[in-house]
């Protein structure tokens, strides 16, 4: 009987390489969290430091140049792979496909990280000597789309960023199975069609190759596939699930042909796609292979029984999910069952698995047809959903987000919550946050209200008695409140968790700011752990209905808890590694100006998360909490200015974030204008400017920014990302940065 599940341990990472994966984020290297307090984390890594050597098209040198901008270096071009060394790992290399072509095979692999970058436009397929013999391969197209896709590419290729382990703490993921033949028929409803989604699957078996004389290919080829990828990743921040489903399991894939798998498979772990379905038929060697060079992306198993006689309670299953475990990092099985009463016995079957493995990868099980839908409620990991704007739905009684969410409210195990918008007054919105709220409950099923709601800015704040009511289910505070002034007199807060007070996340202690209040259903969680943002929980059933009032006649339970967190620090970092890789920042100088010291901590917090080695301030004294995370210096006189301003690029200020009101706009401009004509700077770095300034100004110190050099952010990118990560933290659900700008009428980017 098989009863030891091998845990996937981590073999070589990228490509065969071992590379050293320093983490970035000193969160979870400095700061003892107190009592009370979760981590926060931005997981971000420090990565492959190899060299990165990119191999470019004829006439192409350009895309070399944007690469080393994505990453934050300077770049040349090489002869050949032969003679780089680690030293150059401070720059980016460029050598043209035709040099590459004789030298990469035998190139360092040490020591470089050969990236194969072609334009689509010129023509496909791309060199398949170099595709298969590079370690990644970059499509792309000269789109307003392309540098955002490139960051995101590189980003995730190096290991700096990992959307698996965030994932995995949600308390429910979900992924769209994308059905259509074609992937440019999904890009105008991208934005609507993943509300909800945390991934997205391209069901690559699906597609339908146009061969010019009407027919289609029997499956699409390579080329067609890394252009498909290519187009979603454009139009999507979500992380992809790419999947070559076999004949045998509902999929038009030749289950004749594992090393046709292979192929496929292992171009996407190439194209640097997040997930990669592996189908645990396959012959034992190809799913090795595939999980000793998955690079960076994560591998998903899959097992799908068609036959109908499928049985939960069967040794066969458990060796089907003993088998499954050996190299995946998320296990699937689904299966047709005939009887209602096998969704229970999937139910036992996930809690003895979890009983007896308990390291063993997160399970995600469900039941086809719709006899088996209710397993779909069930399920937490990555269920497969719909959408109505699908063409088809990927398996028989799939459902969309919407439909689950309703199952689940009409099971009581989403009870209906009022969550609030506490702001101090109306005006300080140029967009109104309730039909954005109401819409995204609208597109997700949810039963919740929300309600816009003003606090007073003078005396106690009264924001405990929209948090004392039995049906509250969260808040975010704009602006955000010191925590001090929270705890202030508050006897309703400083009662919770009996009498320990409310949790806080590491970010929100460390900023000292609170916007977002999220409740919490049972115990606190301990720290070490991220928060739980499921809004609600059985235990949380709400009769109440909708209050716009404060209704302190049914407080809040006793049985939940408060958690205090900070949301803005992530919108910043989210628009600080838009178009950049974090690595760019790491080590690096910034400027930071403020009035006020509560004014400039979530961009602090947010550069610390980065790595950032100094910072120069203005305006404001650094708060304690945050002064030991990189070097600080005030500056107060001009000389401390001429100084800063005459480093070279590496030691000078990389990135300008100003808190300043829009009052102040040309003392920014003025700082931009210092340090955009930095004496010295070689104009190959381009340097950060984020203006977190809002409402109307004289000057716009962004488009100053740009003519300097700069590349420019305003507070619209910011509190989209922002909004994105309250909706995730105050609902538990994934609303897309794209979304939120389209449905804020800010157009899409
Ligand atoms: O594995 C799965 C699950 C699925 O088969 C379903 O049952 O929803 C749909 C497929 O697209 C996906 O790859």
């Amino acid at each position: 009987m098989l009863t030891q599940v091998p845990v996937p341990v981590h073999r070589p990472n990228t490509n065969g390489t071992v590379t050293p994966d320093v983490s970035m984020d000193i969160d979870s290297k400095a700061v003892t969290p107190t009592a009370g307090s979760v981590k926060t984390s931005s997981r971000l890594r420090r990565g492959d430091t190899r060299t990165a050597v990119i191999v470019y098209g004829p006439g192409q040198e350009k895309i070399v140049s944007t690469f080393a901008d994505v990453l934050g270096k300077p770049f040349q071009l090489a002869d050949g792979f032969q003679g780089i060394a680690t030293a150059e790992q401070g720059l980016v290399l460029g050598i043209s496909a035709e040099s590459a072509r004789v030298s990469v095979a035998a190139r360092d692999r040490k020591a470089m990280i050969a990236i194969h970058a072609h334009n689509v436009d010129l023509g496909m397929p791309p060199d398949t000597y170099l595709s298969a013999q590079c370690d990644y391969e970059f499509l792309y197209t000269d789109t307003l789309f392309f540098r955002r896709d490139l960051a995101r590419f590189i980003s995730f290729t190096l290991g700096q960023v990992n959307h698996h382990e965030l994932l995995m703490e949600k308390p429910r993921t979900f992924f769209i199975s994308t059905t259509f033949p074609d992937v440019r028929a999904a890009l105008p409803n991208i934005e609507v069609l993943t509300v909800g989604c945390d991934a997205v699957e391209l069901r690559v078996d699906l597609l339908r190759e146009p061969l010019g004389d009407g027919t289609f290919a029997q499956i699409p080829s390579l080329s067609y596939v890394g252009e498909q990828i290519m187009l979603l990743r454009q139009r999507t921040e979500l992380p992809i699930i790419y999947t070559t489903r076999c004949t045998r399991e509902n999929g038009r894939f030749p289950v004749d042909d594992p090393n046709l798998f292979y192929e496929y498979l292992y171009r996407a772990v190439q194209w640097g796609v997040e997930y990669i379905d592996v189908e645990v038929w396959l012959p034992e060697d190809i799913r090795r292979k595939l999980y000793e060079n998955r690079g960076n992306s994560h591998i998903m198993s899959a097992f799908h029984d068609y036959s109908g006689t499928f049985k939960w309670p069967s040794a066969y299953a458990q060796s089907v999910f003993v088998e499954s475990c050996k190299y995946a990092h998320i296990v699937k099985m689904i299966a047709i069952i005939n009887d209602h009463n096998e969704n229970f016995e999937l139910e036992y079957f996930r809690s003895k698995i979890r009983a007896e493995y308990p390291t063993s990868p997160p399970f995600s099980a469900v039941n086809m047809g719709e006899t088996g839908q209710i397993s779909r409620t069930f399920n937490k990991v990555f269920t497969p959903i719909t959408h109505p704007l699908l063409p088809i739905i990927a398996a028989p009684g799939q459902m969309s987000a919407a439909e689950i969410n309703a199952a689940l409210a009409s099971l009581g195990q989403l009870p209906k919550s009022s969550i609030y918008g506490i702001t101090t007054s109306p005006s300080r919105f140029p967009v109104p946050h309730a039909p954005f709220y109401e819409k995204c409950f609208n597109e997700l099923g949810l039963p919740h209200h929300f309600a816009a709601v003003e606090r007073q800015t003078k005396g106690p704040l009264s924001i405990e008695a929209w948090c004392n009511q039995r049906s509250f289910g969260g808040a975010y505070l704009d602006p955000a409140v010191s925590f001090a002034s929270l705890m202030h007199h508050s006897t309703f807060f400083s009662k919770l968790n009996n009498g320990t007070g409310p949790t806080l996340t590491e970010a929100a202690h460390m900023i000292g700011m609170v916007d977002t209040i999220v409740v919490q259903s049972g115990p606190t969680s301990s720290p070490g752990s991220t928060p739980s943002s499921m809004p609600s929980s059985p235990n949380r059933r709400s009769e109440s209905s909708f209050s716009p009032t404060p209704n302190n006649t049914h407080g809040f339970p006793a049985s939940s808890s408060l958690l205090f967190d900070n949301a803005s620090w992530r919108g910043i970092l989210s628009t600080l590694t838009r178009d950049l890789a974090p690595s760019a920042y790491f080590g690096r100088t910034a400027v930071v100006l403020a009035s006020h010291a509560d004014d400039a901590a979530s961009a602090l917090y947010a550069l610390k998360s980065l790595r950032v080695g100094k910072v120069y301030t203005v305006g404001f004294k650094t708060p304690l909490a945050l002064a030991h995370s990189f070097e600080v210096e005030p500056f107060n006189s001009l000389e401390s200015l001429q100084r800063a301003r005459a480093m070279g690029d590496d030691a000078g200020p990389f990135v300008l974030v100003s808190a300043l009101g829009p009052e102040k706009s040309s003392l920014v401009g003025m700082l931009v204008r210092l340090f955009g004509g930095a004496r010295g700077s070689s104009s190959q770095i381009r340097k950060i400017f984020l203006d977190l300034a809002d409402g109307p100004r004289k000057g716009d110190p962004g488009t100053i920014a740009e003519q300097c050099g700069f590349a420019a952010y305003g507070v619209a990118d910011t509190t989209a990302f922002t909004t994105a990560e309250t909706v995730r933290l105050l609902v538990g659900q994934n609303v897309p940065y794209s979304f939120v700008r389209l449905t804020n009428g800010k157009g899409m980017f």
